[in-house]
């Protein structure tokens, strides 16, 4: 039985302008991704896979095709949704949280339309789902880097985002811990009933994160399977 498809990306390509004119580096990239699924790019160096995220967030321009989350355009030629009003989380494989913030406020950093009280309350809760409640009061220095990538993750859940891009959270973590946080992120985003994509060069992670995997190549259409074990 085929499930409501929530984000759509439909034949989108994506090219930078250079010396030399426009230079393609997607081509009719296509996606249809049901709520709360995971969605692993696999594929070589170069291939487009952040480009794409950045595409879906709004950071660049789609030269075709369309991107729409929830029966809402965000993208189409000549047309882009400002990114903060897109819904749309994001973390990556530095972990970006701000140095001058403890653990808490970095979490509530994006719960501004909220009022003290409820945005801590809020911090609280993201803190016990990624199991650091006892860190919130420390400094993102004090933490070991699974500790720091798991209040990356809380504070890109806080806001409740409609789709969360991930692009290659765990790459500079070492294998063992990589793919146990994998497995942990997974049970969150399950849990939660988030609907994400995942940018990653490596297999077991595509295959313990994934209900859909798609396999790039440069110049070749995606090839999409669904997983076995997601
Ligand atoms: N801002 C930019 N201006 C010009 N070219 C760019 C820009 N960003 C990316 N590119 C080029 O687009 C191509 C795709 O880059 P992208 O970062 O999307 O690939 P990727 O698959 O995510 O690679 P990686 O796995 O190394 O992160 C590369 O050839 C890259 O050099």
């Amino acid at each position: 039985m085929s499930q409501a498809t929530f984000l759509e990306l439909e034949q989108i390509s994506l090219g930078y302008d250079s010396r030399q004119g426009l230079r393609m580096v997607v081509r009719d990239f296509s996606l249809q991704l049901p709520r709360g699924q995971t969605a692993c790019l696999l594929g070589p160096s170069g291939c487009g896979k952040s480009s794409i995220l950045r595409a879906i967030a709004g950071f660049e321009p789609l030269r075709s095709g369309s991107i729409q989350l929830n029966g809402n355009l965000l993208s189409r030629q000549g047309y882009a949704l400002a990114p903060e009003r897109r819904n749309v989380g994001m973390m990556f494989q530095d972990y970006a949280l701000f140095p001058h913030l403890n653990v808490l406020h970095n979490i509530g950093f994006g719960l501004g339309h909220l009022g003290r009280a409820e945005r801590q309350a809020r911090s609280l809760q993201m803190l016990e789902l990624v199991g650091l409640r006892e860190a919130q009061h420390a400094w993102p220095h004090e933490l070991s880097g699974g500790q720091q990538q798991r209040i990356a993750l809380a504070r890109a859940l806080a806001p409740e985002p409609a789709l969360l891009l991930l692009d290659e959270p765990f790459s500079n973590l070492d294998t063992d811990l990589r793919e146990r946080l994998a497995q942990e992120v997974k049970d969150i985003l399950q849990q939660t009933g988030q609907t994400a994509i995942l940018v990653t060069h490596n297999h077991r992670e595509a295959d313990i994160m994934g209900h859909r995997i798609g396999r790039m190549q440069p110049g070749q259409a995606v090839a999409w399977h669904d997983s076995a074990t997601a």
